[in-house]
């Protein structure tokens, strides 16, 4: 989706048509992943008095969405004010409406000024969706491949990834999420916005790659509802191919 930096009420309008958007086609969707700091765009100098409180607002409505639908939603991520601060912070909702997981990115991308406006989260983002492990990182998180290795050893099977990525990196974005993908013979979910914030253009491509690194779905730079169905059995049949799992030689590196 767009989004417009520092209105977070047309933001809040605009998700909402999105997200009803993505439950009105004929096949219903287990799973849904949203962008990147979805409520205020990067608009960082104003964003403590934009950040959602405690994320309150977003909650209520993620909560009463995923509730209503039936669906597992990975809730991009927002700006989200707490006593200390400001985080980049995503919100995961089962069927049932309950949080069931959060993540706030433990990289700050300072290309962006992150570090001057937010705070780094301190924990991995780790979730299960009904019996399958996931994970969970946000944009620039993909540029630390120790992190999706760490999340793959701790059992995650697909990889969400909710992102605010610009031109000109779009060869370094499909590049990253596909070595992600295969590195770790995992699903790489990957969401981003489209639209231009004042000289900023945010390419869009959201993607879904297989464990084999094979993009079976991919968005252009307009707004899309991007998707795909996935077999999880896949993962473990592409590492018993290739098992670099057991082939791994972690006293050398
Ligand atoms: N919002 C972000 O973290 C952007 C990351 C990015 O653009 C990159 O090149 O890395």
């Amino acid at each position: 989706m767009h989004i417009e930096a520092g209105d977070t009420e047309a933001n809040f309008a605009r998700l909402q048509v999105k997200l009803r958007e993505a439950v009105s086609g004929e096949v219903k969707p287990d799973v849904i992943l949203l962008p990147e700091m979805w409520n205020t765009g990067y608009a960082l100098e104003q964003i403590h008095e934009l950040a959602d409180e405690e994320g309150k607002a977003t909650d209520e409505l993620l909560s009463a969405f995923s509730r209503e639908h039936q669906v597992h939603l990975i809730g991009g991520s927002i700006a989200e004010k707490r006593s200390e601060g400001v985080y980049n912070t995503a919100y995961v909702y089962n069927r049932d409406g309950e949080k069931t997981a959060d993540y706030s990115k433990i990289h700050l991308f300072r290309l962006m000024d992150e570090e001057k406006h937010l705070q780094a989260g301190d924990k991995l983002g780790e979730l299960t969706i009904e019996g399958t492990q996931a994970g969970l990182m946000i944009c620039y998180d993909i540029r630390f491949p120790e992190l999706t290795r760490k999340l793959a050893l701790g059992g995650a099977k697909i990889l969400f990834v909710p992102a605010e990525w610009p031109h000109p990196r779009l060869n370094h974005w499909r590049t990253l999420l596909t070595a992600r993908a295969i590195e770790n013979q995992i699903y790489v979910i990957a969401c981003n916005r489209v639209g231009t914030s004042g000289t900023t253009h945010f390419f869009g491509h959201s993607m879904i790659i297989d464990p084999w690194g094979e993009i079976i779905a991919e968005a252009g730079e307009e707004e899309a509802i991007v998707r795909a169905q996935i077999d999880v059995s896949l993962v473990d049949e592409v590492r018993t191919r290739i098992p670099i799992f057991d082939d791994r030689r972690p006293p050398l590196y």
